[in-house]
């Protein structure tokens, strides 16, 4: 188990002022495992990420990342590590083409006599390929204007250029949100894809069904604390719900 360990978080608090939004949690992700995370408005479901993410410091607790601690003082060290964070509202720019947005910040450079310019030829063949991948090849061109695409095709962008950074851990804070029926299979298809690749997911969502059906395990915060942590096969989804509306009475009944 040890050996399979990706990320590893122990007694981290967190506060703001007087509110403590994350109160001692204990969490942690194995490779390739896709996490569930759950729990009611404030619960601190985004505080936590953002820890990981390196956008927020705790105040106390530990942190392991591949079995070695880690402290991320700014979102490009957890970035450097493999951890990429996927927003709701996503970190796309609208008049860019889906091509630079996927090299956004990290464009690649050729050399022209003394000078360094953005590799435009290489970022539209990457471009190509992945939306080749994600299957959107078809209708979309790399150079069109991200302003064009659907809820779920931006998400699918976001995934894929994650993914092309060679990410270890993927969190997605409420991929679905918004979405249609439709375009929400193809996110939770992707998420999948992303597993078969070995890449860990941590999954936030307020619709316990499309975070049920893709996980591994499901954790649930209330409060700024734990409240359960379990393999999917042990519990239902309307009990998942129950412990979220309970705040975990239901555990000890
Ligand atoms: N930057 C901040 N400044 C002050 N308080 C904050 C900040 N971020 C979060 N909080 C507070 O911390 C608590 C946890 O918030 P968090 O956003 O992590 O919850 P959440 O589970 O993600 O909720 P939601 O599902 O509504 O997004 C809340 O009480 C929230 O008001």
């Amino acid at each position: 188990m040890a050996g399979n360990m990706l990320l590893e978080m122990k007694g981290i608090v967190k506060r703001f002022g007087h509110v403590e939004a994350l109160r001692g949690v204990d969490f942690h992700v194995e490779k390739a495992e896709i996490v569930g995370l759950v729990g009611d408005n404030g619960a601190g479901k985004s505080t936590l990420v953002k820890i990981i993410a390196g956008v927020y410091q705790p105040d106390a607790g530990q942190m392991f990342f591949e079995g070695e601690p880690v402290v991320f003082r700014h979102p490009s060290e957890a970035r450097a590590r493999g951890i990429e964070i996927v927003y709701q509202h996503l970190a796309l720019i609208d008049l860019l083409g889906i091509d630079r947005n996927i090299f956004l910040g990290r464009e690649p450079l050729k050399k022209i006599g003394p000078f360094k310019v953005l590799d435009k030829e290489k970022m539209e063949k990457e471009a190509g390929r992945i939306l080749q991948e994600i299957g959107l090849k078809r209708i979309r061109s790399p150079q069109e204007k991200v302003a064009k695409l659907s809820g779920g095709e931006r998400q699918s962008v976001a995934i894929a250029r994650a993914m092309h950074f060679k990410a270890k851990l993927l969190i997605l804070d409420e991929p679905t949100a918004a979405l249609s029926v439709r375009e929400t299979r193809k996110v939770l298809d992707h998420v999948l894809d992303v597993k078969k690749q070995g890449v860990s997911v941590i999954l936030i969502s307020h619709n316990i069904y499309h975070v049920y059906e893709v996980s591994d395990r499901i954790v649930v915060l209330d409060h700024g604390r734990k409240i359960l942590d379990t393999p999917k096969e042990e519990v239902t989804p309307e009990e998942v719900i129950e412990v979220i509306r309970t705040g975990g009475a239901v555990i000890a009944t």
